[in-house]
């Protein structure tokens, strides 16, 4: 599903945020990708967004070489790609419903089609009393549960969280971190990129460490264990 091999990415300013990283991760998989702050953690997940570009080596997802992607295909691409942000980004004038419906209306999904699958969605996140609400009215937890319904709202095969539970409370972080691992048991890979390392060892998934850039463990529990 997701395969770098030999990356590297080195900003403007000379930096190496990220140095010689190669792993693969299959449909299904949950993976975490953690390490200190400015590890590259949120550089790894903007080479799969195409937010940045590698300057060595190749990132392909789904056997398509990113590099290969042209400037004007890149929507297309991101459509493939459920994004979840610590900010969530919602628009704050819009309904619940009408944020998590916005990928399906820039998709030019029939609307009778899109209502079903907005609330189907909001469904999903425990959300779908609120669809009338606005934003602001809703907790932080609760925004980042809109955030994470308009991400999978297209059912997209791979989901990429940077920081998603970031300002939020324990419990909520595991309850969001419970749904990101039910998409993966149907097949979506998932990476969540997070320091919050009580969490991760919490969650039992493959975790990949970045160190200054280098990766310097893939550590996956189930085999550990087996
Ligand atoms: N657009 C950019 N231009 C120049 N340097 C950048 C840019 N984006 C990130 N960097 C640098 O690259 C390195 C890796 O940054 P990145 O944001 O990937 O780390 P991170 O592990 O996500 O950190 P954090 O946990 O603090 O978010 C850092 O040293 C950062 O300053």
């Amino acid at each position: 599903m997701i395969r770098f091999e030999q990356v590297g990415k080195r900003y403007a300013a000379g930096l190496d945020a990220l140095i010689d990283v190669s792993f693969e991760v299959a449909a299904g998989e949950m993976v975490f990708v953690t390490g200190h702050s400015g590890a590259g953690k949120s550089t790894l997940l903007k080479l799969l967004s195409l937010v940045e570009r590698p300057s060595r080596g190749q990132v392909q997802v789904h056997g398509v070489d990113l590099a290969r992607v042209r400037r004007r295909r890149v929507p297309q691409v991101r459509r493939g790609i459920g994004m979840v942000f610590q900010d969530h980004r919602l628009l704050m004038d819009r309904s619940v419903f009408d944020n998590v419906a916005l990928p399906l209306v820039i998709a030019g999904v029939p609307r009778i089609e899109a209502a079903k699958r907005v609330r189907a969605a909001l469904d999903k996140v425990g959300l779908l009393a609120r669809e009338k609400a606005e934003p602001t009215t809703l907790s932080a937890g609760e925004q980042q549960r809109v955030g994470i319904a308009r991400a999978i709202v297209g059912k997209p095969p791979l989901i990429i969280a940077d920081e998603p539970t970031g300002n939020l409370d324990p419990q909520l972080s595991v309850g969001i971190m419970q749904l990101f691992a039910e998409f993966a048991q149907v097949g979506t890979a998932v990476l969540v990129a997070s320091h919050d390392l009580h969490l991760i060892k919490r969650m039992n998934q493959r975790v990949l460490v970045l160190d200054h850039g280098r990766l310097i463990d893939d550590f996956r529990p189930q085999q550990a264990t087996a």
